[in-house]
Formats: C-alpha cells, sequence, structure tokens
C-alpha cells in the first residue's frame, strides 16, 4: 500500500474510472472525498486493508426498472425508474427521489455516494439511497403526474419499507408527489407506516421538513460566519434556483436579517437589488408551487431585471447560496464570484460547484461549505419524521427546528474538528468527508465482510 497521499488518490481514481467507465459526475463526488481522505486513509490502514472505500463506492444494490402511464389523451409513455441503495451500514437507505428528464443512473451514483456520507454526518441512523426517473413533471397536468407516480410507486413498493429503504423529495418531487407515491404504497400494502419522509402534515409528516434544507443551510452559513465574528445580518445574499430549497433559504436569510437579491430556475436569473421581501417571497411560492411558473414572471410583475440563460453568480453578494442543482458553478463563476467580494458559499443543491469551482474557493480560504454538510438540514428533518412516525407523536414546529439548528451546529463542530488546518482556515470538505466517513467506515469494519 503506498504512504503517500496524491499517489493513493491517483491510483483509486484509476480503480473507480474503470469500473464505472462514462460516469463523470460520479467520478467528480468520489475524487473530492478521496483527494480529501487520503491522508487520513494512508495513517489509518485498518480502512485500506479492509477495502472500505472500494466497498463504499459500489452499490449495495441498483435497481431500475419501467414505468408506463398514459396521458389525459390516452397516450401510452414509457419512462426509466431507478434506485441506488448504496449503504446500509448505520441504518436503512434514505434519500430522495429525482423527477427530470437528464437523470440517469450516473447521477443516481454519484448523489447515493453523497447521501452516504451526509446521512452520517446528521448522527441520525440512516443509511444512503438515492433514485427516481427520467419523467419531467414540467407541463403535466395534476391526474397526469398522479398516474405516473402510482405507476412509479407500484414497482418500487417492493424495495422499499420503513425499516429497509425510505425514500423522500428531490428536484421534480415535492408534497404533490410524495401524496401520490405514499397512496399508492398504502393500498398495495394495506398499511400506514413512514415509508416515505415529507409527507403532509395531516398525515404523518413533520413540521418544518419542507423548510429543513433551506433553513438549514442558511443555519450552516451563519454558523460558519460566527467563526469570524459576524454574521448575515446586513449581507447581500445570491441565491440559485426557485424551488423547495432555495424558497426556504430566502425565507431564513430574511429572517436573520440578510438581504436576498436573486433567484432562478433552468430558464434564466431574476436580480432584484431591493431584494426578495417576504411578500415578494410569497408571490414565488404561489408562482412556483401552485401555478407552476416561471422565475421570468417576478421580473415582469417587479419590474426588474431578468438575464435569459444565465445564473447569478455575476451579481456583487458577500454570500452566495446555489440551490439549484449539480455544477451550476463553473470555475470562471467562482472566479467571478471571488473578484465581487463574496467570501461565504453554503451548498443548498447537492455538488453545485464544479471541480473547478470548489478549489477555487479552498485556496480562496474562503468560508466554503459542501452540500453533504450545509444541505443536510433537510434529511435530518426526514429522520425526525421517521422518529415521530415510530412514536406516532408529533412535536411542534419549535421543538423541530430547535433540533435541526442543534444537528446543523453539531455538523458544523465536526467539520471544524476535522478539517482545521495548522494555519487556523477550515477546509469544511475535508471535515465533512473524514467526519462522514469515519462513523460509516467503523460500523462496516464492525459487521464483518459485507
Ligand atoms: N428537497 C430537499 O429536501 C433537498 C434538496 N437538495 C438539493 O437541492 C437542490 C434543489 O432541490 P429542490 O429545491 O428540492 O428541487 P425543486 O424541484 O423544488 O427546485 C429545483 C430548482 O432548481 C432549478 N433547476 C433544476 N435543474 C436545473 C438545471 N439543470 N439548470 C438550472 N436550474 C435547474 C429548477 O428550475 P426549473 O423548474 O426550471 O427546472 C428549480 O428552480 C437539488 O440539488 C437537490 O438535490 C439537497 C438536500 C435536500
Ligand atoms: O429527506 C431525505 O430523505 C432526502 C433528502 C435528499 O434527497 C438529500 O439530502 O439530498
Amino acid at each position: 500500500m503506498t504512504k503517500d497521499p496524491k499517489r493513493f488518490t491517483e491510483d483509486f481514481m484509476a480503480y473507480v474510472k474503470a469500473k464505472n467507465p462514462g460516469e463523470a459526475e460520479f467520478h467528480q463526488a468520489v475524487l473530492e472525498v478521496v483527494e480529501t481522505l487520503s491522508e487520513f486513509l494512508v495513517k489509518n490502514p485498518r480502512y485500506v486493508e479492509a477495502k472500505i472505500l472500494e466497498r463504499m463506492v459500489e452499490p449495495e444494490r441498483v435497481i431500475q426498472f419501467r414505468v408506463p402511464w398514459t396521458d389525459d389523451k390516452g397516450n401510452i409513455h414509457i419512462n426509466r425508474g431507478y434506485r441506488v441503495e448504496m449503504n446500509s451500514a448505520i441504518g436503512p437507505y434514505k434519500g430522495g427521489l429525482r423527477f427530470h428528464p437528464t437523470i440517469n443512473l450516473n447521477i443516481f451514483k454519484f448523489l447515493a455516494f453523497e447521501q452516504v456520507l451526509k446521512n452520517s454526518l446528521t448522527s441520525l441512523p440512516m443509511g444512503g439511497g438515492k433514485g427516481g426517473s427520467d419523467f419531467d413533471p414540467k407541463g403535466k397536468t395534476d391526474s397526469e403526474v398522479m398516474r405516473f407516480c402510482q405507476s412509479f410507486a407500484t414497482e418500487l413498493a417492493r424495495h422499499i419499507g420503513p425499516d429497509t429503504d425510505i425514500p423522500a423529495g428531490d428536484i421534480g418531487v415535492g408534497g404533490r408527489e410524495i401524496g401520490f407515491m405514499f397512496g399508492q404504497y398504502k393500498r398495495l400494502r394495506n398499511e400506514f407506516t413512514g415509508v416515505f419522509t415529507g409527507k403532509g402534515i395531516g398525515w404523518g409528516g413533520s413540521l418544518i421538513r419542507p423548510e429543513a434544507t433551506g433553513y438549514g443551510t442558511v443555519y450552516f452559513a451563519e454558523e460558519m460566519l460566527k467563526t469570524k465574528k459576524d454574521s448575515i445580518n446586513g449581507k447581500t445574499v445570491t441565491i440559485s434556483g426557485s424551488g423547495n430549497v432555495a424558497q426556504f433559504a430566502v425565507e431564513k436569510v430574511l429572517d436573520l436579517g440578510g438581504k436576498p437579491v436573486t433567484l432562478s430556475d433552468s430558464g434564466g436569473t431574476i436580480y432584484d437589488p431591493d431584494g426578495i421581501d417576504r411578500e415578494k417571497l410569497e408571490y414565488v411560492k404561489m408562482l412556483k408551487n401552485y401555478y407552476r411558473g416561471r422565475i421570468y414572471e417576478y421580473a415582469d410583475k417587479y419590474n426588474v431585471q431578468y438575464f435569459e440563460n444565465e445564473r447569478p453568480w455575476s451579481v456583487k453578494c458577500d454570500v452566495a447560496l446555489p440551490c439549484a442543482t449539480q455544477n451550476e458553478i463553473s470555475g470562471s463563476q467562482a472566479e467571478t464570484l471571488l473578484k465581487n467580494g463574496c467570501f461565504v458559499v453554503a451548498e443548498g443543491a447537492n455538488m453545485p460547484s464544479t471541480y473547478e469551482a470548489e478549489h477555487k474557493f479552498l485556496n480562496a480560504g474562503i468560508l466554503y461549505a459542501p452540500g453533504k454538510a450545509a444541505n443536510a438540514g433537510g434529511v435530518a428533518v426526514s429522520g425526525l419524521e421517521m422518529s415521530q412516525n415510530s412514536m406516532r407523536m408529533s412535536w411542534t414546529r419549535e421543538e423541530v427546528d430547535e433540533k435541526l439548528k442543534c444537528i446543523m451546529e453539531n455538523i458544523h463542530s465536526m467539520c471544524v474538528e476535522h478539517g482545521k488546518g495548522s494555519n487556523g482556515v477550515v477546509n469544511y470538505v475535508k471535515g465533512a468527508n473524514i467526519a462522514g466517513f469515519v462513523k460509516v467506515a467503523d460500523a462496516m469494519l464492525a459487521q464483518g465482510l459485507v
């Protein structure tokens, strides 16, 4: 075994690329982890000898299936469904479902791999998984979405369960879709259990679950700022996306006295220099969650600039919260952010920074938090929803929010513990990867060669 961390990373990546050809996002997610773990691993050969990392990049199970459904005109459509059950060393598989036309197995493997370490960071007993479909909910009627979800859940039902695998939402999957899938599962199994999270409040959901990812990301940014005796108060904040995570990131930035100035969708970005206030946020929630409209409609309504096909990263800010999708900040956009004075980046989305962007942030020594740490609040409250379901009780909004805050503070402390360099700068990527890895790896060692 080599004692040279750089060589270790190169050898391991050659192995991963040979076994998983053409899976660019999966390679990127693994590289980010191995690069920051290699020094730790060569000093702790028991993990290397037991091939823990080789086992962690191999899903325990990959399920792929056909999803046939009919549209409102009676036309037949065939989509593809997936569930990647990545790792169950510390608990049942847990992670969201994504419905988006661009997905493929590579995307779900990267998301599931990230999810394993993220779930470990929450300190709750959850393994990692991810899944979804190439179905595009955009432009579909409620009844078409329902028929698709029922067909998807009919096949998925045989693979999931409240103690086996507990899916939730992600891009394109919100309360409406979880409702349709939960309803179908209940009908097939004749049981009312906490098999999905993100359920409605009246039927087993947890208060604060919709808010949790966005709120948690801002709590994490606030924790990072505290290390500099600073806060969100008075900061200009750029946010990408306009879905679940982005909306509640805006809400928490407002609660803490910051000024959110951008939102986006796949069509472009709106820039509101006066700030997206609570009234405007309510408009965005109605536009996106009820009317399922486009973000340019905000620009028309409030007479602000709309940058078609552009992302928010050229707008001057103190804090950037990417909350849309993977690889949405390129290396040159990261440079622009830094040049404009941005000194905090907290990732609400999963892997929104390209490899180049991430390294620009790390080299600049700014407060930069990777998604697996900063956006862990969502799955953490999913874990709390599972606990409430098992106990058949509900905690209040204040109780759940307090637990969420505590979990985010705890993740921040773990990142500092494992990521603080001799110069005092915290590498949150390294900290999150080591802290997340050790718990899963120790459980795998204890459970033998499985
Ligand atoms: N929901 C959750 O609890 C959690 C979500 N995340 C991550 O947060 C991110 C956002 O998820 P969420 O808010 O739930 O999803 P939503 O579907 O609610 O919103 C997604 C937003 O991102 C935009 N978007 C999606 N794909 C692209 C793309 N390829 N290019 C540009 N914009 C895009 C969408 O625009 P459009 O409508 O035009 O597609 C939309 O505004 C994802 O990375 C997800 O994995 C992480 C942890 C938990
Ligand atoms: O709540 C969950 O189970 C999963 C959330 C999710 O998909 C994520 O953390 O990326």
